[in-house]
């Protein structure tokens, strides 16, 4: 667990990093009382919309990496299923601009796509379940444990869901684990009417509800970096913080997924799971151990020391076209044609959340987020109160530690830059895919949580809806509304932008 903080051997190759990472993080899953996974037991993994968006960028290329350093058991068999008509070859195809195949990898590439197959079928018809049974039984045996990842749009969840439970369930001794992908719902009703239809049909352990930052590597390591060492600990309290700001920036707007993000607006998108889930790791209590139910439950204790959101506490921006912009930036989200006219859905928001508890009374912990913004980061930056008899005259910059997620890792004093320079880790789904074969529930979001989650968002995403507040508009590549800057100062966050010293990489770190 506390891999954060130990450097690399400098020798180490990109992919014995990797691997040595998976490794940990396999044997991180090995806490008493979860099942880790039996490697001689057959098991299958199915994609349900194998000829989707995610499962060509994200969940074929995490489960080969996986299959490639042997991190899952050899004898795995992977299954997509969707309706398009589709050769297996196809797929492959669709996949192969995101598989990262090296010239000595071939070999093994080859054994990989061997091991799949697909299916053809409808989500709503019994018989093509069926057959998706006699398919996983047929290449697993009737003993294999099996996994559903469900990469397929919201409105399938529920028929797909009744559908593996009636036809599809694992016999005999093997286990069934499903993977959800998020939206989780759009508010506290639709959210809980989804759970109760999942724990209808599931036991919660064999829920592997999705959040990818939960798998983000310096995600991972905020409860290392707390717990596992003297350093912060100490003055992590009210005592000694001013204030949090948990942001998030993307320098690219909806475009092409106009449709999908109009429904939902950024707070749904980003801020109620990803900047949230941030929120709860950095304001929680020492859990009584690493096992995912004792970390989920301090989780949820933060987020029931908060306040449901009004309106008061966020701004909300919507950006507009740079005509001296190039490409993209020269449109505004409007000019979005998936998008409806005259929307109001915020894609920037900034909110000012309290924890009511001992450790953080009075203090605002902001969370901020924007597309078409002019950087790509996500970072957590935890502002220390002045100190009393300020020898500088308040010259000198506050007082700040810097978790930064996005683009490169790094905690301002233990920099990532120079330890795992050049290497390639692991990608969140790589590791989240490998804890579902592990049964470690610890990255992933539990019922309870998500209807905490959503009980402090539904009351703000209602009245958006309702009264639809007129977004301020900001420019394509700026910074933001002014506003949100004056929200922070407001709160006790001094502002002093992003730190230009580490280079950004294009490394995508998801
Ligand atoms: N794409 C991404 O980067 C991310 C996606 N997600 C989530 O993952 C899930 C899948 O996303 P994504 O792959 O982008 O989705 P897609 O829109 O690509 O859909 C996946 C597959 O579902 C089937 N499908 C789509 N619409 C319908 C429909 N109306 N009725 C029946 N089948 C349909 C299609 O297969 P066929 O027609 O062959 O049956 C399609 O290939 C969603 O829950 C999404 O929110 C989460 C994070 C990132
Ligand atoms: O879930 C989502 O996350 C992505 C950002 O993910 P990242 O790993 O690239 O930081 C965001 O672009 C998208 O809108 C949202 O749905």
């Amino acid at each position: 667990m506390s891999r954060a903080l130990v450097k690399s051997d400098s020798t180490a190759t990109e992919e014995m990093l990797t691997q040595d990472l998976l490794r940990q993080s396999l044997k991180s899953c090995q806490t008493p009382g979860e099942t880790n996974f039996e490697a001689s037991a057959p098991h299958v993994f199915v994609i349900m919309g194998a000829s989707g968006d995610l499962a060509k960028k994200k969940i074929y290329p995490s489960v080969w990496w996986l299959y490639r350093d042997r991190l899952i058991p050899e004898n795995t068999m992977f299954v997509g299923f969707a309706r398009s008509d589709l050769t297996m070859k196809e797929i492959r195809d669709k996949c192969q601009p995101y598989m990262e195949v090296k010239e000595a990898e071939q070999e093994r590439y080859e054994q990989f796509w061997e091991l799949n197959c697909y299916v053809r079928g409808s989500n709503d018809t019994q018989r093509d379940f069926e057959l998706l049974n006699q398919k996983i039984t047929e290449v697993g045996t009737d003993r294999a444990n099996r996994i559903f990842h469900l990469a397929i749009p919201p409105s399938l969840f529920v028929i797909v869901t009744s559908n593996i439970k009636k036809f599809c369930m694992a016999t005999k001794s093997g286990w069934t684990r499903i993977i959800i992908e998020k939206p989780f719902g759009r508010d506290s009703e639709s959210s809980s009417k989804l759970s109760n239809h999942l724990g209808s049909l599931f036991k919660e352990e064999e829920l592997y509800r999705i959040d990818h930052y939960l798998g983000k590597e310096m995600v991972q390591n905020i409860i290392p970096l707390r717990f596992g060492n003297q350093i912060f600990e100490p003055t992590w309290n009210r005592d000694n913080i001013a204030s949090v700001f948990i942001s998030f920036k993307e320098p690219f707007g909806t475009h092409g997924r106009g449709g999908y993000f109009d429904e939902f607006g950024i707070i749904r998108d980003v801020m109620q799971n990803h900047l949230l889930q941030i929120l709860c790791l950095v304001a929680m209590e020492k859990p009584c151990s690493t096992a995912a139910d004792d970390i989920r439950d301090e989780k949820v204790k933060v987020l029931k020391s908060m306040d449901e959101l009004m309106l008061d506490d966020v701004v909300l921006g919507q950006y507009v076209g740079d005509p001296e912009g190039e490409g993209d930036a020269k449109d505004g989200y409007l000019d979005d044609p998936t998008v409806s006219q005259g929307s109001a859905t915020p894609t920037y928001a900034l909110a000012v959340t309290k924890i009511n508890n001992e450790r953080w009374d009075g203090v605002p912990f902001i969370l901020g987020c924007g597309k078409a913004v002019d950087e790509r980061t996500v970072e957590v930056r935890i502002q220390h109160r002045d100190v009393d008899g300020d020898l500088f005259h308040g010259q000198t910059k506050r007082n700040e530690l810097v978790i930064r997620i996005q683009p490169d890792r790094a905690i301002y004093y233990e920099t990532y830059g120079t330890s795992y320079k050049g290497a390639k880790l692991p990608l969140a789904y790589e590791r989240l895919i490998l804890d579902v074969f592990c049964g470690s529930q610890m990255h992933f979001v539990r019922s309870d949580e998500l209807a905490e989650a959503w009980r402090v968002f539904t009351p703000l995403l209602h009245k958006i809806q309702n009264e639809k507040p007129k977004p301020i508009p900001y420019k394509y590549g700026s910074r933001g509304p002014e506003e949100a800057y004056k929200k922070l100062a407001e709160n006790d966050f001094k502002y002093s932008g992003s730190d230009k010293w580490s280079k950004p990489s294009h490394e995508v770190c998801m």
